[in-house]
């Protein structure tokens, strides 16, 4: 018998990278080949416009998957019934604006779709936020939608985790897929941590095959921490490809599972493992089963890698005290 169709909120749906996911979505990559979904896309009324060319594009592209497409600019009416939501609209920053300023006005932005989702999703709706500044847009979305379970609230650092595999691939010469086991810690943000302590290609650790520990704790850790801004840079926008792609990797390995043996890094509420301060949206290495994600316990933390994983909490407890005073 075929499959219910599941809603899919897309936010920001008709910016960069809305357009490149939401086609990912109507062809099954994020939820599977037998899912059928409807889509909800949601963007500011000045794009209402575009947002309404990528309906007529998703209607033209004739997906067999696709049930039905919600495009609007009400937040209630996006957010009603929805079983997954993926959250990329937000405000970037722009030119002269501090931080800070920025700050405030994701801060309104997540408030006030925090509240939307809490009342109008469908119970148990899976929360996935993409738009920068991505783990404490997060946290406020759990500060204000406090009946969603904090488990369902999560944040986007698998870009950066399969940036890591495409870098040692590259290095190594091996297949991406042979790649194992890399860790993203932290924030998405330069200070995250690239961590291949536990890596392996086969049943080899990475850093025995690499045999450069001078490149692996520094060019390494710094080009996937400067990845997006390489992107960016060569592209005069942002990884939109990339970044759908791996949003479809998340949503898809939390509610379908990881495979036996490997984990992925997503960020998730922290519960303090690690020493990572309670209360943060921390990027942690996790397996997921039964629609439900686990940080991985007992890798061994070594003195390189404990301040790094203390750095990156420590800008994200920053960042949530700025998040904080944007709110009084
Ligand atoms: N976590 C990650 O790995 C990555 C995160 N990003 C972030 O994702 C976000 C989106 O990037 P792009 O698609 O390139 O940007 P974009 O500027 O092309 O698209 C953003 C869209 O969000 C919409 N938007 C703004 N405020 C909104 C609101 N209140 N409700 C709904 N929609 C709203 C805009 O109108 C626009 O269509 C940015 O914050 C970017 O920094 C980008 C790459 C990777
Ligand atoms: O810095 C940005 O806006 C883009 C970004 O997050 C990334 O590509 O990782």
């Amino acid at each position: 018998m075929a499959k219910e169709p599941v809603r899919v909120l897309v936010t920001g749906a008709a910016g960069q990278i809305g357009y490149a996911l939401v086609p990912m979505v109507a062809r099954g990559i994020m939820l599977g080949a037998d899912q059928p979904v409807i889509l909800h896309m949601l963007d500011i009324p000045p794009a209402a416009e575009a947002l309404n060319g990528v309906k007529m594009e998703l209607v033209d592209a004739a997906f067999p998957l696709l049930k039905g497409v919600v495009a609007t600019t009400d937040v209630v009416e996006a957010c009603t019934g929805v079983s997954v939501a993926v959250m990329v609209g937000g405000f970037p920053r722009k030119e002269g604006m501090e931080r800070k300023d920025v700050m405030s006005k994701n801060v309104s932005i997540y408030k006030a779709q925090a509240s939307a989702l809490e009342k109008y999703a469908a119970p148990n709706c899976k929360v996935l936020i993409v738009a920068n500044p991505a783990n404490t847009n997060a946290l406020i979305l759990k500060e204000f939608a406090p009946s969603i379970p904090e488990k369902n609230i999560t944040c986007l650092t698998r870009l950066d985790h399969n940036r890591a595999l495409g870098q040692i691939s590259e290095r190594l010469n091996v297949q991406v897929s042979d790649v194992k086991n890399v860790i993203i810690w932290g924030n998405h943000s330069s200070t995250q941590y690239p961590d291949v302590t536990h890596a392996t290609v086969g049943d080899k650790p990475v850093p025995e095959l690499v045999k450069d520990d001078a490149w692996l704790k520094g060019e390494f850790i710094a080009t996937v921490q400067q990845r997006g801004a390489a992107i960016i840079k060569a592209r005069k926008l942002s990884s939109a490809l990339s970044a759908a792609s791996s949003a479809c990797d998340h949503i898809r390995d939390w509610v379908l599972g990881t495979p036996e043996g490997t984990w992925v890094s997503m960020g998730v509420y922290s519960d303090g493992s690690y020493n990572v301060p309670a209360g943060l949206i921390y990027s942690f290495p996790v397996t997921c089963s039964g629609g439900e994600w686990k940080i991985v316990q007992g890798l061994s933390i070594d003195e390189f890698s404990r301040a790094k994983l203390d750095a990156t909490a420590a800008e994200l407890t920053e960042e949530k005290a700025l998040a904080y005073s944007c709110l009084s």
